[in-house]
């Protein structure tokens, strides 16, 4: 039901209804809790408090109990009663049953076997599957966020293998990120919230440090063997950090994946079709009683590929369907393209979104808060000797993977080799693209071997804005100074330019 004035629209929301809203270019979008309580998967909104949604964002404002919203300048809106928030809501409380036991065992406290019947044993590891625009990550952050919510201070590892989602940083990439806080829904420009690596440090104290691999292309099937070994680097440093956590291991994983997986790999003989679902299960491993790997995968809305999971993985684990929402977008080429540049810009620049008319922007309100995320970031435009950054292309200029090209050739270059770029040599392919600044090769030269820039994690992104032949300088944009003079990096196929 809604109530409107010129500038602002009331609506009233029933119990267990969503507030559809779809923005836009250039629009903002203002929410006011006005009564009662509601979430944006998963993450609360504060009462009172004017929240900001821009870059075409399309989402949900969720509430059990029933609230009033204020809204400002909306876009495409509806409200609708048909939403799988109650199914969400019962896997979080298996999951977090999971939790809890695993964390009495931890201390050696007995299980009482009525108490776990039905609920898989260890934390819950939970790899998320369906195909595409079938709101995966929405499931992950709704899960992730009533798990942080609960008050019990777990530390859940949130893991995206999705490369065209562009995580926490820019999209090509995969990364893991432990999270102690709800993740907001603002901007499709930073889907799981903003990190410290683009922002200064005064505003990164409570920010999220996640970890990093390039992979540098939108789809998996440009280089799927590039993506499993990135997978297994991601799982192993995610172990390793939880041998020496044990709450933070007993919280649990959460992986989201791109369609792609569910798909399984084109071309690629049937025992090889769901690899990379394979190689993500075994990746992810716990070691609380025993070595355990993913325990729960969660298929949204494919019934299908629910019955190739349960027939594959179904004896040793959890295969668990859900329904997908019908607010889910359908999202075009055209927007994922779109996005990708509001990721890179948001990484470069960090948020703002103007306020709609009526109201005052952040910080120079006097009686209305605000909550934009407003954080305007600086990034820096240095030159660079030809000679000072050594760059590489994972697999050469040819990225067809071995199993699509005909039967019986062979690739000069493999997938997985690194093949140094000459910045100064025609059609580098180095203007305006992104490339991973790598963290430092091993000290060690011994230690050090031919793929060695495959396993380093991403310290920073750069994007080259200028390539002067005559004087052998680059010219790259980058979040902050720092010394890039000898150090390694990857390009792969993004491109951006500064607008
Ligand atoms: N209930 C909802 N109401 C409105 N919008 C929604 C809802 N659920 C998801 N969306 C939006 O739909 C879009 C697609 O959802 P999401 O990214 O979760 O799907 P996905 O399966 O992860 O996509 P992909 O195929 O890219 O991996 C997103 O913009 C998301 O914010």
């Amino acid at each position: 039901m809604a109530d409107s004035t010129e500038e602002t629209k009331e609506w009233v929301l029933d119990p267990e209804t969503e507030y559809r809203f779809e923005l836009d270019p250039d629009t903002t979008l203002a929410i006011k809790i006005i009564r009662g309580s509601a979430e944006v998967f998963g993450a609360e909104l504060s009462e009172g408090v004017t929240h900001l949604f821009g870059s075409e964002c399309k989402a949900a404002v969720y509430t059990w109990q029933g609230c009033t919203l204020q809204i400002r300048r909306p876009s495409t809106e509806y409200v609708s009663d048909e939403t799988p928030m109650a199914a969400y809501m019962n896997l979080h409380l298996a999951f977090e049953q999971m939790r809890v036991r695993a964390l009495q065992s931890t201390y050696d406290d007995p299980v009482h076997a009525d108490e776990v019947a039905g609920v898989p044993d260890g934390p819950p590891r939970v790899l998320v599957l369906g195909p595409e625009n079938a709101g995966k990550t929405t499931a992950c952050k709704i899960l992730m966020n009533y798990a942080v919510r609960t008050g019990q201070g777990w530390t859940l590892m949130f893991v995206s293998v999705d490369p065209s989602e562009g995580g926490w940083t820019v999209p090509g990439t995969v990364s893991a990120c432990p999270m102690k806080m709800p993740i907001p829904t603002q901007s499709p420009a930073n889907p799981l919230g903003s990190t410290v690596t683009s922002a200064p440090t005064a505003l990164s104290s409570g920010a999220l440090l996640p970890l990093v691999y390039w992979y540098g292309h939108a789809e998996v099937r440009q280089n799927p063997l590039l993506m499993d070994r990135l997978i297994r680097n991601l799982g192993e440093n995610v172990n390793s950090r939880h041998l020496g956590d044990s709450l933070g291991n007993c919280s649990g994983v959460i992986i989201d994946t791109p369609s792609s997986f569910a798909t399984g790999i084109a071309a690629a003989p049937s025992d090889k079709k769901y690899a990379l679902v394979k190689a993500c299960v075994d990746a992810f491993q716990t070691h609380s009683l025993i070595l355990m790997t993913v325990n729960v995968i969660l298929i949204i809305g494919h019934e299908k590929l629910n019955v190739e999971m349960q027939r594959i993985f179904g004896a040793s684990m959890s295969v668990v369907k859900v329904p997908k929402s019908g607010g889910v977008v359908d999202l075009d080429h055209a927007y994922r393209e779109r996005v990708h540049g509001y990721q890179i810009h948001h990484y470069m620049y960090g948020t703002h979104f103007s306020p709609p008319p009526g109201l005052v922007a952040a910080g120079t309100s006097g009686d209305e808060s605000v909550d934009a995320s407003d954080a305007r970031l600086s990034p820096v435009s240095t030159a660079v000797g030809f000679d000072d950054l050594a760059i590489y292309r994972i697999g050469g200029e040819s990225i067809a993977p071995s199993s699509a090209l005909p039967i019986g050739a062979t690739r000069a270059v493999s997938e997985l080799q690194p093949v140094q770029v000459d910045p100064g040599a025609r059609g580098s392919g180095l203007l305006n693209a992104v490339l991973a600044l790598l963290a430092p090769l091993h000290p060690d030269e011994n230690e050090r071997y031919d793929e060695e820039v495959l396993d380093l994690a991403v310290s920073a992104f750069l994007v080259v804005t200028a390539v002067d032949m005559s004087n052998r300088k680059l010219t790259i944009l980058m979040p902050g100074p720092g010394p890039v003079a000898g150090r390694t990096a990857i390009v792969g196929s993004f491109e951006w330019q500064d607008q």
